[in-house]
């Protein structure tokens, strides 16, 4: 495929990291456009992409592949101009949106031409918005969701698979709707949830000033998602619409019946509705059994390469900065992810932190 064009329609996280992802595996010329021209010219700066465009029609030029990476409002817009637009044959379009049923539907517009549009979804991402925060590293082990249609000829498929081979994804098909209500529970409800319980707290906050100067650890760790971009979450409410209505109904029926295990006052029935959920949440494959106290801990993204954690350990044991216990946090299947470092001083947890910035890694303190 290398000499190819490849367009990238929105060059925000998601565009930008799965700019990075290609071009680990092709040599094609990406080539990128967006409305944000800033965006734009920083995707460029950082080689990200190797072209700007400023138009869909000179973009879409010689392109084997379009990859739309904006809101998904915005998605559907998009297809709508590319179906004006003349495309080189078989052009395999896709996109990344977190909802998949309005866009697919949408791509029927394009049944005229001779394009072959595939649904996608990286289930891989961040709270954070924009090209600065992409990496090629992004969706390695996560899962990537195909929707092609059902007469999809599978050559196409295997196609964009290949496309997409540097992202180390495991791509799964299922139908739009499959797709939407899977991702609805664990994915976009949350989000409403998180956004819920922020809210919950600045209300309080109206009558008891400064309690967010107390909101750490838990509220912290459950709300980090509500920090996501509004315009994207907007998009994705109004495209799930159906499938989250239908989970805030029982979501208001289990509340209901918290409010009446409590109102009863039975310990037992407390104790289980706990223990219940624990059990569940402790099976899920996130492997969070065994964790350390979270004492000066600092999180460290590190790409899967051989050999990163003695590069890190490495670069700490250098200037005799002690780390008093180390976790691999597989976020995803298999992946090396994130490591999480603890140490026994605040003092020697900012050292460390400085120290590893230097070196270009990535570090967060959660606490
Ligand atoms: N952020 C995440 O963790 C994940 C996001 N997604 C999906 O990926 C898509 C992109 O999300 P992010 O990259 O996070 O957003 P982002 O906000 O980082 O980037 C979106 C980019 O699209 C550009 N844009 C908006 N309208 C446009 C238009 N009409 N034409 C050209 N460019 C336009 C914006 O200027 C921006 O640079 C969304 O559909 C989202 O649902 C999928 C998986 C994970
Ligand atoms: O930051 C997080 O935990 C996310 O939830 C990222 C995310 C956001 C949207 C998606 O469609 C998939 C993943």
């Amino acid at each position: 495929m290398d000499g190819k064009r490849v367009l990238i329609i929105g060059l925000g996280l998601i565009g930008g990291s799965i700019a990075l992802a290609i071009k680990k595996k092709h040599k094609a010329v990406i080539v990128g456009f967006d409305v944000d021209e800033t965006q734009a010219k920083l995707a460029k700066s950082l080689d990200i992409i190797d072209d700007i465009t400023d138009s869909l029609e000179e973009g879409v030029k010689g392109a084997s592949l379009i990859i739309i990476a904006t809101p998904v409002q915005q998605t559907e817009k998009i297809i709508d101009q590319l179906a004006m637009l003349s495309l080189e044959e078989n052009v395999i379009i896709t996109d990344v949106g977190s909802t998949k049923k309005s866009i697919v539907d949408k791509s029927s517009v394009l049944k005229n031409k001779n394009a072959i549009f595939i649904g996608g979804h990286p289930m891989a991402g961040s709270h954070k918005s924009g090209v600065i925060a992409s990496k090629a590293h992004l969706f390695e082990n996560a899962f990537y969701i195909l929707t092609p249609d059902t007469n999809c000829q599978k050559r196409f498929v295997n196609g964009l698979k290949n496309w997409l081979e540097g992202t180390n994804a495991t791509f799964i098909e299922m139908s739009p709707s499959q797709h939407d209500k899977l991702v609805g529970v664990i994915s976009h409800f949350p989000h409403i949830i998180a956004a819920s319980l922020v809210h919950q707290l600045a209300h309080v906050e109206e009558e008891e000033q400064n309690i967010s100067r107390f909101a750490a650890g838990g509220f912290r760790d459950i709300t980090r998602i509500a920090s996501s971009s509004p315009i994207m979450w907007r998009d994705i409410l109004l495209h799930n619409r159906d499938v989250l209505l239908s989970l805030l109904e029982k979501w208001e029926l289990e509340m209901t019946s918290v409010k009446k295990m409590l109102k009863k006052a039975d310990e037992n029935e407390i104790y289980d509705y706990f223990s219940s959920a624990k059990q569940f949440r402790d099976k899920l494959p996130e492997r969070s059994k065994g964790a350390i106290p979270s004492f000066y801990d600092l999180f460290v993204d590190v790409e899967d390469y051989p050999g990163v954690i003695a590069h890190v350990t490495g670069i700490l044991g250098g200037r005799d900065i002690s780390i008093t216990n180390i976790r691999i946090i597989e976020t995803r299947e298999d992946i090396l992810g994130v490591l999480r470092l603890s140490f026994r001083s605040e003092a020697e947890r900012q050292k460390a932190k400085t120290l590893l910035s230097e070196y270009r890694y990535e570090t967060y303190i959660l606490d």
